[in-house]
């Protein structure tokens, strides 16, 4: 049998006066998986997030939490960490651990090993590493269904990376279904599932398999890569540079060919399976441009 579902929008909506920063989203988080919601800066990831919590109305759509709509009572078997952390400030660690043990009405988490030389300083005296690791304690101390993690990552090393991520399967082995937001790819690969959100909208989802979709790019190997990179940029193309490699998304191997060929810049061209990146990288120009220049 599967598990139950934990998180629930059906063709939910967010308008902010005339904008709509969500659009007919519709999602499910089942208790146990981990399910990452990826999407460029504005897409709509943290209003989709604060309208599953109930923090924020939804304009129309439903949203569920542990199967009801979302209430106080219901939060409080949820667990958030929002990107600014949720931490007071003017508290250390340890109180801050105690007072969110105070309002679930459980005992004090115990503080990790790595986190005890900073137990007794003020939150912004802690470096972000260990902030983060203080706010994963406390958004899970009272054992919840269901976790919600606002990028939870960004601005910690790869060390701690890690660290955040093991706590993170250690929750779903435990059943708990975790919804993530994450700009680090190598993170991306590590849900079970993936949701992409571009403008509002959920454009794809599924595995990383899913979401690519069979989608290429178009690798570019040559000696004057510079060149190579301003003559794409400069024509409108969607260049991309990883070290001296070029990559380009949503143009043909013969509109690469024909740039590079008028900045008389030498290269050879090869179709690669598309990234998860250039895959969002597609799908956002697809919305802002009437269609991909992969015809043009
Ligand atoms: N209270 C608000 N009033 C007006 N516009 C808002 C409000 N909250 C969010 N928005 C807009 O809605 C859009 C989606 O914002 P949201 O924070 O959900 O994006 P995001 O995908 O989480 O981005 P990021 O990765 O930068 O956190 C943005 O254009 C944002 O400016």
């Amino acid at each position: 049998m599967s598990a139950p579902i934990v998180l629930s929008a059906d063709h939910v909506t967010r308008r902010f006066g005339d904008f709509t920063a969500v659009d007919e989203v519709s999602l499910r988080v089942r208790g146990g998986e981990v399910v990452g919601l990826l999407g460029a800066n504005g897409a709509g990831k943290t209003t989709v997030m604060r309208m599953l919590l109930g923090l924020l109305p939804v304009s129309s759509g439903v949203v569920g939490l542990l199967g009801r709509p979302p209430n106080r009572e219901r939060r409080r078997s949820i667990g958030y960490v929002p990107q600014n952390l949720g931490l007071y400030r003017d508290l250390t660690l340890r109180e801050n651990l105690a007072f969110v043990a105070d309002a679930y009405g459980t005992s004090v988490p115990q503080l990790p090993d790595d986190l005890a030389p900073y137990a007794d300083r003020l939150v912004g005296q802690v470096p972000l590493g260990a902030q983060r690791q203080a706010a994963f304690v406390a958004a899970l101390s009272h054992h919840p269904a269901a976790v919600l993690l606002d990028e939870p990552t960004s601005g910690v090393d790869a060390l701690a990376r890690a660290r955040l991520w093991d706590t993170i399967r250690d929750q779903s082995d435990a059943g708990v279904g975790v919804l993530v937001t994450t700009h680090y790819m190598q993170e991306a690969q590590q849900c079970d599932r993936l949701l992409l959100m571009s403008h509002g909208r959920l454009v794809a989802q599924g595995t990383e398999t899913d979401v690519i979709d069979g989608a290429t790019a178009v690798a570019v190997r040559c000696e004057d890569w510079t060149s190579a990179f301003a003559a794409l940029s400069d024509a409108g193309l969607a260049a991309t540079l990883d070290g001296r490699a070029v990559r380009v998304v949503a143009a043909s191997p013969d509109r690469v060919q024909a740039v590079l060929g008028n900045a008389q810049v030498t290269a050879t061209l090869t179709a690669v399976p598309a990234t998860i990146e250039e895959r969002m990288l597609m799908l956002d120009r697809d919305f802002t441009h009437s269609g991909p220049d992969w015809q043009t």
